[in-house]
Formats: C-alpha cells, sequence, structure tokens
C-alpha cells in the first residue's frame, strides 16, 4: 500500500522558559509576520506548545490562524483522582491539537518509561488528538546504535497507539538537546531512514510524519529535508522573527 503523502510541519516548544506575559507577547508577534505570508500555512503545519498555564489564552489569540496549539504533556486516564496531572479529555475540549510526549526532559528528570510514554500517545489519540511522541538516542555514537535504542521507543509507541491514528515522531537525540549544534546532517538522516523502515511505521494505516529536534533553527531544513518533514523547535525558535524564517525555509524548499 503507498503511504500517504505527508505535509511539512514545523512547531516549537517554550518547555518552561517563558513567562505567560513572554507567552503572550511571542505568540502576538508570531502572528504579526505570519500575516506578511498567510499562505504559509496552506503549504505547510504550523504549532506551537506552551506551558500548561497559558496553553488555553495560546488557543484563544491562535483561533482562526490555523496554527495549532499543542501540550507539553498529558496523563493517560481521561479522569479521577490523579492529583497535579493534565487529563487528555479536557485538553481536547478546550482545543488542543496535539499531545508531546516522552520529551528525554521527562524521561530523565520524572522517570518516565517507554510504557508511560506509550499510554499517554495512546490516550491523546483516543481523544482526537495527535500525539508528537520524542525519540531519540542517549550518547553520540553510531547510528546502528541509535536506531536501536529509537527502534523500542518507537515500538512500544506504535502497538499502543490506533493504527489509523495520526502520530508525529520527533527523533531528539538526547545528546543534542540543548547543545550548541544539531547533530549532523548525514547522521540525522540515516537514522530517520531506519525509523521510517521500521516494521511497525511501514505497516501503519494512520500518517507518520517524522521531525527532527535538537538545537534545530534556521538554517538546517535544507540539510536535512531528503529524510524529516520538518522541525521541531526549542531555544533557536524562542524568537518569533526566527521560529518564522525557519518556517519560510521549510514552505519554500524544493
Ligand atoms: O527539546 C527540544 C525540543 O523539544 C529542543 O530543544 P533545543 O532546541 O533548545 O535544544
Amino acid at each position: 500500500m503507498p503511504s500517504p503523502p505527508r505535509r511539512r510541519i514545523v512547531g516549537v516548544s517554550t518547555k518552561m522558559y517563558f513567562s505567560a506575559a513572554r507567552t503572550k507577547a511571542y505568540i502576538a508577534e508570531l502572528l504579526q509576520h505570519l500575516s506578511k505570508s498567510p499562505k504559509i500555512l496552506d503549504q505547510i503545519d504550523i504549532f506551537v506548545i506552551p506551558d500548561h498555564i497559558t496553553l488555553t489564552s495560546v488557543i484563544a489569540q491562535l483561533e482562526g490562524s490555523k496554527v495549532m496549539t499543542g501540550a507539553q504533556d498529558a496523563f493517560y486516564e481521561d479522569s479521577g483522582a490523579y492529583t497535579g496531572e493534565v487529563s487528555p479529555c479536557v485538553l481536547a475540549e478546550v482545543g488542543c491539537r496535539i499531545v508531546e510526549v516522552g520529551h528525554a526532559e521527562r524521561r530523565r528528570i520524572f522517570g518516565e518509561m517507554d510504557e508511560d510514554v506509550a499510554k499517554k500517545a495512546r490516550s491523546a489519540a483516543r481523544n482526537g488528538m495527535i500525539p508528537l511522541v520524542c525519540i531519540g538516542e542517549r550518547t553520540k555514537g553510531e547510528v546502528s546504535i541509535a536506531v536501536d535504542e529509537c527502534r523500542t521507543q518507537v515500538e512500544n509507541v506504535m502497538a499502543a497507539v490506533a493504527d489509523d491514528a495520526e502520530v508525529i515522531l520527533a527523533y531528539e537525540p538526547v545528546w543534542a538537546i540543548g547543545a550548541a549544534e544539531p547533530a549532523g546532517a548525514g547522521y540525522v538522516v540515516s537514522v530517520v531512514k531506519e525509523i521510517r523502515a521500521l516494521d511497525c511505521v511501514q505497516m501503519r494505516e494512520g500518517v507518520t510524519r517524522v521531525l527532527y529536534g535538537g538545537s534545530a533553527g534556521p538554517g538546517l531544513f535544507e540539510r536535512l529535508k531528503e529524510g524529516v518533514d520538518g522541525l521541531f523547535l526549542g531555544r533557536f525558535g524562542h524568537d518569533p522573527a526566527q521560529f518564522y524564517k525557519t518556517m519560510q525555509e521549510i514552505a519554500s524548499a524544493q
């Protein structure tokens, strides 16, 4: 079966870097940039992932713009006695479109395991949102070692998520997150090609897009375009002008 066409996509996470006021100003400035070339949103998908507290106000600011809003995490149960957790059901109710799960910082600092990530991805999809699943090897080394580490992460998720659900995989080598530079282009393209070739990805009915993240920013997509469907930015997208520049590059790449 031919795989369905994949639209390019680019997004940014503000992690826990921004104040509420900065998030508001960031979105306002982003919308100003986008108003200069509204066609961009017909060419590619764009998303912003703010913190949980500002999520609903970001959704309100972005209303009518086609820019999608995502959450940085969500629990795997819809409701109940889970103090402090965020319900995927409520996220969907307020208009959240994407749920990021399994970021390296959540795995390392909060002890999230592949099983938790898989359950969270399943719940996000079950609630009609797109799970954006972060995967990646912990240490810099051979392509084959990276692929082995990612394979387990991807297989767990794909076994849990409905076969026809859309999934976004964010390939983020852990060692390239928070670094000065992204991982090498040849290396990323090789790893991503092998991730795409995994049976559990190939055989899915739903669309699976693969993004690269880890010190990504303007100037990178051109070097990765034969392998990835887009980029997932952190720090280098925290200036709206830089995020907009990255979008333009992705939209215009042949
Ligand atoms: O973790 C990332 C996106 O989720 C990437 O962060 P940086 O681009 O700041 O390294």
